[in-house]
């Protein structure tokens, strides 16, 4: 049965629980929801809302709400794409759930790849707007070495996810945060390891067929075109086509990966020589050394991943448009 069929009790409020991670941009989600809670008070709009205590906890919490109702619930992630990667996790398995969201992360692709609302306005309308139809959306779903991961946004193996896990660990991230340049800090980590980074060979096998490419940079399964705070590596993904798309760039000089970060941004990369894009709905990769992986920009594990898009598998509530 479509996820969609089981929307239920449409036409009336729905239940509203907010998960807000405080920590995320470095505070500045919190603040952000004091202002949030604000509105929603003078709006008169019934809410729940939940903290998250530790990495994790999200997807927990989300599990206990859904599990606790069989109606439809809204939950809006208050967080960045860590938030929403975790809650995303959390209500797979839950037809009944609705996701949305408003950014405040400090890469916030997710906001980017579906149409979240932008800001508390948008958001309380689409809250209020009882007549409003959620949209299904693919997710994707891996497995690396014994564990399951879902993704919403893209899973990255190689120089993506070696600069993510970095930029996560990096005591720099909050500082970059609190002036509000979290994006920049992805940018700086990625220059540093321009000219250090040891490029694997990696095999990858797109339903059924197997290739080698040598001296990969990096490879992304994608299902919204945005990673990395902003960067459209992925135009052709679509988040409902049943489909998710690989971007593989592969023996080209550090100066080329430059050159590749710039045409990305009006999708001229595409037409770069080794930049591959395949669509596809199974595929695994495996690396000739130990590389790292991420999946919504969380570190995932390393090396070997098994990837299969998980269609229509997820109800959000994009902005009007
Ligand atoms: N209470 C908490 N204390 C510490 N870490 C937390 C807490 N709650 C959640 N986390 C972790 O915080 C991490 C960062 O959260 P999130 O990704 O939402 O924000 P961000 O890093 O600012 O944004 P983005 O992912 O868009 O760059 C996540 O890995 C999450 O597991």
């Amino acid at each position: 049965m479509e996820v969609k069929e089981r929307i239920e009790n449409k036409g009336r409020q729905l239940p509203i629980y907010f998960i807000i991670n405080p920590k995320a941009q470095n505070g500045g989600s919190l603040k952000l929801w004091r202002n949030l809670e604000r509105v929603l008070y003078r709006q008169n709009l019934p809410f729940q809302a939940r903290f998250t205590e530790c990495p994790g906890h999200a997807a927990e919490i989300t599990r206990h709400i859904l599990s606790s109702e069989s109606h439809t619930i809204v939950i809006v992630s208050i967080g960045g794409d860590g938030t929403l990667h975790e809650i995303i996790n959390g209500a797979a398995d839950f037809p009944h759930a609705i996701i949305t969201n408003i950014s405040a992360g400090s890469a916030n692709d997710f906001s980017r790849g579906f149409n979240s609302p932008k800001n508390i306005s948008e958001l309380v309308s689409v809250l209020l707007d009882e007549k409003r139809e959620p949209s299904l959306i693919d997710l994707g779903e891996s497995s690396i070495g014994e564990k399951k991961v879902l993704f919403v946004n893209s899973l990255g193996m190689g120089l993506d996810a070696e600069v993510s896990n970095m930029v996560n660990r990096s005591i720099w991230k909050k500082y970059f945060n609190t002036v509000k340049l979290g994006k920049l800090i992805y940018i700086l980590f990625f220059l540093r390891m321009l000219f250090s980074y040891r490029r694997p060979d990696i095999l990858v096998n797109i339903d059924g067929v197997t290739s080698s490419y040598s001296k990969v940079w990096f490879v992304v399964a994608a299902n919204q075109p945005f990673f990395g705070g902003g960067i459209k590596i992925a135009p052709k993904a679509v988040p409902d086509d049943g489909l998710l798309n690989m971007i593989i760039v592969h023996n080209i000089s550090p100066l080329k990966l430059l050159l590749v970060f710039i045409t990305v941004y009006w999708g001229g990369h595409l037409g770069i020589k080794n930049v591959e894009s395949l669509s596809f709905s199974e595929a695994t990769i495996s690396s000739s050394q130990e590389t790292a992986i991420q999946t919504d920009g969380e570190a995932a594990g390393n090396s070997h991943a098994k990837i299969t898009v998980l269609k229509g598998k997820l109800n959000i509530l994009p902005r009007k448009l």
